[in-house]
C-alpha cells in the first residue's frame, strides 16, 4: 500500500462481505487511494500511513455499497390503473385484451421522448441511491422495435454518465413479442439476432443480453438462437428462467455459461446442479413473487446444497415489481424465501457483483476492490433485513469521496 494517501476511515466495524459471509472487522479501519480500497484492518492493526483526510465514524457498521443486480427502471407511463383493475377482480386476460400488461408499458415507452423517460428513471433510480446503491443494472425490453430498443438504452447509458452510480446496461430486446410481429417470435428473434444485437455490440449501448424464456415469451429454442448471437458478438447473458413454470431455461442459460439466471420459482435441482457447475448466479425476485402473490418459492435448499451464488434484486418493473427499494426486498427474500439475513446482504453485494460479472472489483471490502461503501447508524446488519421499508439513514462513499444525496 503506498505510504501517503487520499482518506481513512474509521470508528465502525466493517461487514466486509468477504467470500459472502459477514466476515465483520470490529473497529476497523478502511484506507483508500485513488477511489480503491488499499488496505483495511482493526484500528491497533494500523501501519504508518499519511492520509489527507481522516473521516472518523461514530460507531455502527460500515457494508459495501448495495449493487441491485436486476432492474427494469426506464420505461413509460404506469400499470397501477390495471394493478387496481385486478384488485377489482378484472382478470389478467380482460386486463391483456384492453391492451395492458408489457405492451401497454411498450406503447407508452415508444411514445416518450428520451428526455421524458430519462427523468421518470432519475427519480426511480434516486430511490436506490438513498438508501445506499452504488452500482445498478437496467434493462431494455420496453421499446421492442430497433430504435426503441436502442432509445432505451442510450437512455440506460445517460443515467450512468450523470449520477454518482455506476450502471450496467443489459438489452433485453427478447422480453415480448411486439404487436407488429403478433404471435410470430421467430421473426422478431431474427431481427433482435441479426440487426439489434450487432449494432448494439458495435456501439456499446449494453454490458449483457437477458430473454425472457417463458410459454407467453420466448421458447428454450428461441433463447438459445439470442444466446448464440450474443455469443458470437462476445456479449455475456443472463435469463429470465422459471419465473411461472418449468423449461429449465435455467440449465440452458448455465450450458452457455449464463452471468445469471433470475427468477428461478420453478427451478430444479438438475437447474441447480448445472448453475453450480457454470457458476451462474441464481438472482431471487422477491417482488416480482409478491405482488404476483406466486406460491411456488424458488429451491434455495437446492442452491445451497451445490453452491449457487444467490443475489438478491429489486426487479423494478412497472408490471410485477413497482419496488422503489432493494433494503424492502432483503426482508422480503428472507421471510418469503426463508434466506438468512447474511445470505440476503451477499445477495446485494458480492453475489450481485458475480450476477454483472465485477466480482473481483466489487461487491466486498477487500484490498484492491472499488471504495463504493456505506455507513449505516446501526448495531447489526441483521437490522438492514430487520427495518421493512422505510429510509434508513446511512452515509454513501462512492470511489472514495463522501456523495452527498442531492443528486
Ligand atoms: O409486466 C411487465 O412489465 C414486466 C414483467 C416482468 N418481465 C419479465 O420478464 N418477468 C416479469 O415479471
Ligand atoms: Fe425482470
Amino acid at each position: 500500500y503506498p505510504r501517503s494517501i487520499d482518506s481513512l476511515w474509521s470508528g465502525a466495524s466493517l461487514v466486509t462481505m468477504k467470500d459472502g459471509q459477514y466476515h465483520t472487522i470490529e473497529d476497523g479501519v478502511i484506507a483508500v487511494h485513488q477511489g480503491k480500497i488499499v488496505w483495511l484492518g482493526t484500528r491497533d492493526e494500523l501501519p504508518e500511513i499519511t492520509a489527507q483526510e481522516h473521516h472518523h465514524f461514530d460507531g455502527g457498521i460500515v457494508t459495501p455499497g448495495f449493487i441491485d443486480c436486476h432492474t427494469h427502471l426506464v420505461f413509460g407511463g404506469d400499470r397501477s390503473a390495471e394493478f387496481e383493475m385486478r384488485l377489482n377482480g378484472v382478470s389478467y386476460a380482460d386486463i391483456a385484451a384492453q391492451g395492458g400488461g408489457i405492451l401497454s408499458t411498450v406503447r407508452h415507452t415508444r411514445e416518450a421522448h428520451e428526455d421524458e423517460l430519462f427523468n421518470s428513471a432519475r427519480q426511480r433510480l434516486e430511490h436506490l441511491l438513498k438508501e445506499g446503491v452504488t452500482t445498478v443494472e437496467i434493462k431494455s425490453g420496453y421499446g421492442l422495435d430497433i430504435d426503441n430498443e436502442i432509445k432505451m438504452l442510450r437512455v440506460i447509458r445517460r443515467l450512468g454518465e450523470t449520477l454518482p452510480v455506476e450502471v450496467y446496461a443489459t438489452c433485453l430486446a427478447a422480453h415480448a413479442i411486439p404487436p407488429e410481429f403478433s404471435g410470430d417470435g421467430n421473426k422478431w428473434v431474427e431481427v433482435v439476432c441479426e440487426q439489434l444485437l450487432p449494432r448494439v455490440a458495435n456501439e456499446k449501448l449494453a454490458d449483457a443480453v437477458d430473454a425472457f424464456c417463458e410459454h407467453l415469451a420466448f421458447s428454450p429454442a428461441q433463447t438459445e438462437t439470442v444466446f448464440a448471437a450474443a455469443r458470437a458478438l462476445g456479449l455475456p447473458v443472463k435469463l429470465h428462467a422459471e419465473q411461472l413454470s418449468a423449461l429449465a431455461g435455467s440449465s440452458l442459460a448455465a450450458r452457455y455459461q449464463a452471468l445469471s439466471a433470475d427468477h428461478l420459482e420453478y427451478a430444479t435441482a438438475a437447474d441447480a446442479q448445472a448453475m453450480a457447475a457454470a457458476n451462474t448466479v441464481a438472482v431471487l425476485l422477491p417482488g416480482a413473487f409478491y405482488l404476483l402473490r406466486e406460491k411456488q418459492q424458488p429451491p434455495v435448499a437446492s442452491f445451497r446444497q451445490f453452491g449457487v451464488p444467490m443475489a438478491v434484486a429489486s426487479d423494478m418493473n412497472p408490471g410485477t415489481s413497482p419496488a422503489l427499494s432493494l433494503r424492502l426486498m432483503l426482508n422480503m427474500a428472507c421471510t418469503l424465501f426463508g434466506l438468512t439475513p447474511e445470505e440476503a446482504l451477499a445477495g446485494v453485494t458480492l453475489h450481485a457483483a458475480q450476477a454483472l460479472g465485477i466480482r473481483e472489483s466489487h461487491g466486498s471490502l477487500e484490498c484492491g476492490k472499488v471504495a463504493n461503501f456505506v455507513h449505516w447508524p446501526v448495531a447489526r446488519p441483521a437490522e438492514l433485513v430487520y427495518w421493512l421499508g422505510g429510509q434508513l439513514p446511512c452515509t454513501v462513499i462512492y470511489q472514495g469521496e463522501k456523495r452527498d444525496s442531492t443528486f
